[in-house]
């Protein structure tokens, strides 16, 4: 479904992916994990067209995504629920969720509309009409999932989504992400909590300066805690 193959990046001289590479198959949920400063983010970042690859590939479902613009990379459906959330303050929550919809679904993508959102999260039905801001930091982390989805994607990518969030809140957003695996969808996470995601996971990948250096399934990584230690600082 999502392939990246020998990926180069950086910003302005400083090179930050040195061949990243990794495959996620239909329906799969494959991570990126690795200490602060190897390069996940700036994967993301060139894999969403925000920033230029400088050699490699990237494809989905077996169409380039290279020189792709942002918005034409979520239409051909990578849904991004970023860094830090970016949801925007004075909009409701409605309006947050219908600013980025796409009007109908592409490719094999999944069709979502706002009932099936507020299926998923009902808080946020309840909350359908408050500011965005006045939200908590784990309905607003919903949030940016629920807006993800209203782009029908094909695979979801999560940077950090239960970064700062109370462990309670943690394990509601595991279970959302179990739910749309269940439902199919493929998903890659990015995130330091290796345990509480280990039942989700199908494949993790390890991240050091700029390229996967690992690759195998929770059990195998628990198995290894010389990896842990060498590049995950656990
Ligand atoms: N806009 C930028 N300009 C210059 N350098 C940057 C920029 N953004 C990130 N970097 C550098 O790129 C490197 C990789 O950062 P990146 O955010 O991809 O790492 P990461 O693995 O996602 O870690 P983290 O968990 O800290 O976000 C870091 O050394 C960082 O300082």
């Amino acid at each position: 479904m999502l392939n990246v193959e020998s990926l180069t990046a950086g910003y302005g001289n400083s090179q930050i992916l040195f061949g990243m590479g990794f495959e996620a198959r239909q329906g799969q949920v494959i991570s990126l994990v690795g200490r602060n400063g190897m390069g996940k983010t700036t994967t993301i970042r060139t894999l969403m067209g925000m920033l230029p690859a400088r050699a490699g590939r990237i494809s989905l479902a077996g169409a380039s995504l290279n020189k792709l613009a942002p918005h034409a990379v979520a239409r051909l459906g990578v849904g991004l629920v970023p860094e830090g959330r970016r949801i925007f303050g004075s909009l409701t929550v409605q309006e947050n969720l219908v600013a980025t919809a796409h009007g109908r679904r592409i490719g094999d993508g999944e069709n979502w509309s706002l009932d099936r959102v507020y299926q998923l999260f009902p808080r946020l039905q309840e909350r359908r009409k408050q500011s965005a801001r006045t939200l908590s930091g784990g309905e607003q982390q919903m949030l940016a999932l629920g807006r993800a989805l209203m782009t029908h994607p094909r695979v979801l990518v999560l940077d950090e989504a239960t970064e700062g969030l109370a462990p309670l809140i943690r394990k509601e957003i595991w279970s959302c992400l179990q739910a749309l695996k269940s439902q199919g969808l493929t998903i890659l996470v990015i995130d330091k909590n290796l345990t509480e995601m280990a039942g989700l996971i199908d494949v993790h990948h390890i991240v050091e300066k700029g390229r996967v250096v690992w690759k195998g399934s929770p059990a195998e990584l628990a198995s290894r805690p010389d990896l842990a230690q060498r590049y995950l600082g656990i």
